[in-house]
């Protein structure tokens, strides 16, 4: 038996190093970074007008002239004009490169136009105003994203700002999940009254879709045989197994001695933990990863949320800031082990308050649909106070 720490650090000691992919820009958000992307030219490449209005010298105002006549138009998308004459003035649209010759913008809403001369209506105009500097967000080859990043829309802007079509992202590992149990039949079977339908599987499956894994799915009966013959090909042919049922103490549980006999080598079994407590965790030569997660659903369920996925993220060099929440009301768990407590999580005034819905045990997976996540209970402590912080697991957005 370990403790959630030591799991946790032996899972995040088994990573695994993924290969990287090229995928159109329009496939990018959400994915992870895998290269670093630089400037390809100043940001923004030209001295750009922010306001719609007229482009002068400032000297000019500053010498006491309000009147000046205008030269022509300065629209977005055309090369730079030149100012003829410093007394004079370009119209200028945003977006439109800052004519040369002039440093200063002054919107229409502050200047009257009359036979092709403007005049000034206000009483200040600032030197360089209204114009947004070529490189002042960022210089030519200057840094702006490193891998590890997960791509938000934010990013596919920038990615196409500096003409990348294709970005180089790191690639799913091959994945496989495998429920066992001979209780379970598929989602469209009609299950005899002893039986009951698989959930877990397609649970995980949708799991590891939101963080972009196509993963296959599969179930096993609880017979060694046919578990050791289907799971060395499926070992094979993936980085990354994800199991759920036969790891307990049940006379049919074999999924430990199967995995072993195939060459993964147990780096755990059994977590202080509930739920979860059967989790077994190995890893083969080969360098394959394997979780064989307890079968109960809400075990399942929250191992994926607690082991799987930030193993997952931190392959990828995803650096996912760890999540708290405020326990809203007092709660109390007896054995020392870590609880991991379902919670629906409210922003109150900007505070993250946890409310408990235990639920009625790791069957208890109706629940779930009650509660944002799980609110992970240090064995060390018994009695939880209303107001006292803890690591939150959300499974929601
Ligand atoms: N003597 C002991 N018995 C048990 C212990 C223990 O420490 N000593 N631990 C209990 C805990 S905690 C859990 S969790 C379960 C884990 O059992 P297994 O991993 O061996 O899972 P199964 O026995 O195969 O199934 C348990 C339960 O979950 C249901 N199940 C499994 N897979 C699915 C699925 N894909 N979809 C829906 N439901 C599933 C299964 O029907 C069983 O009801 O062991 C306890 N026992
Ligand atoms: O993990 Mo078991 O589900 O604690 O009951
Ligand atoms: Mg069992």
């Amino acid at each position: 038996m370990v403790t959630v720490q030591d799991a946790t650090a032996r899972i995040l000691q088994a990573l695994y190093t993924p290969r990287t992919e090229s995928i159109p820009l329009a496939q990018a958000h959400g994915r992870v970074l895998a290269e670093e992307i630089a400037a390809d030219r100043d940001l923004p490449p030209f001295d750009r007008a922010t306001m719609d209005g007229i482009a002068i010298a400032y000297q000019a105002w500053h010498e006491g002239r309000r009147t000046f006549s205008l030269e022509g138009t300065q629209a977005a998308g055309m090369p730079s004009h030149t100012l003829s004459h410093p007394a004079h003035a370009f119209e200028v649209m945003t977006g439109a490169v800052l004519p040369s010759g002039t440093d200063t913008v002054v919107r229409y809403e502050d200047v009257s136009i009359q036979d092709n001369v403007a005049t000034i209506t206000v009483a200040t105009v600032e030197r360089g105003q209204s114009i947004h500097y070529q490189g002042s967000d960022a210089r030519r080859e200057a840094l702006l994203l490193e891998p590890g990043l997960v791509l938000s829309p934010a990013e596919v802007a920038l990615l196409a700002s500096v003409g990348k079509p294709f970005v180089s992202v790191f690639a799913p590992p091959r994945a496989a999940v495998v429920s066992t149990g001979d209780e379970l039949v598929d989602v469209d079977e009609t299950p005899l009254p002893h039986q009951v339908r698989r959930s877990n599987g397609h649970a995980l499956v949708a799991a590891l879709e939101a963080l972009h894994v196509t993963a296959s799915l599969s179930h096993l009966p609880d017979d060694k045989d046919v578990l050791q013959a289907k799971l060395r090909g499926l070992v094979e042919a993936n980085d990354v197994i994800i199991l759920s049922g036969g790891v307990s103490k049940g006379k049919f549980d074999f999924v430990p001695e199967v995995l072993e006999s195939l060459g993964v080598v147990k780096h755990f079994h059994q977590v202080s933990q509930r739920p979860g407590k059967p989790f077994w965790f190995g890893a083969s030569a080969g360098g394959k990863t394997v979780f064989a997660l307890p079968g109960n659903p809400v075990s399942t369920f929250l191992c994926f949320q607690r082991y799987v996925k930030p193993w997952l993220l931190q392959s990828l060099g995803v650096q996912a800031a760890p999540a708290y929440a405020v326990l809203a009301v007092p709660f109390s768990f007896q054995p020392r082990v870590t609880y991991f407590l379902r919670v629906s999580v409210r922003n109150e005034q900007g505070r993250l308050m946890a409310y408990p819905d235990a639920g009625g045990g790791s069957g208890d997976f109706a629940n779930l649909k009650n509660v944002t996540g799980f609110l992970e209970l240090p064995l060390e402590q018994t009695q939880f106070q209303a107001g006292e912080v803890f690591p939150y697991w959300p499974f929601r957005g």
